[in-house]
């Protein structure tokens, strides 16, 4: 049996509480922290790893010194869904719980949203 998910568009994706880290380009979803150092995008994708397997989500990860660059959309209905939004919203208290400073100016020019 199959996971129902709830698909939402791009502007209730971003029009969502808790959610000013990411922008919507199509049908995904980007965040960009600066984490300052490595140890700490380390902590910062393990939380996520933690978040993700919770609620059975996954974002794609690239972690770079001091820069971890998240995407995140849902595989099974090729669009974004509410369990997007929801993971997306957790894992921005995770990064605001480390002390980690989101760069949304900077999302365009980052590798993870290239191509
Ligand atoms: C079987 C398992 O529930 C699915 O493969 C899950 C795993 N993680 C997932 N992650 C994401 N981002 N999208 C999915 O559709 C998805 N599906």
């Amino acid at each position: 049996m199959g996971r129902h998910y709830e698909e939402i568009g791009a502007a209730q994706f971003e029009s969502a509480d808790g959610v000013a880290d990411w922008r919507v380009r199509g049908t995904t979803a980007f965040a960009l922290y600066r984490t300052g150092d490595f140890a700490t995008a380390v902590r910062l994708v393990d939380e996520v790893g933690r978040l993700a397997d919770a609620v059975d989500h996954h974002p794609d990860v690239n972690l770079r010194y001091g820069r971890v660059e998240l995407r995140l959309t849902t595989h099974a209905t090729s669009s974004l869904t509410t369990v997007d939004v929801d993971l997306a919203r957790a894992i921005s208290a995770a990064a605001a719980a480390l002390a980690v400073t989101a760069d949304p100016d900077g999302i365009a020019e980052s590798e993870i949203a290239q191509g």
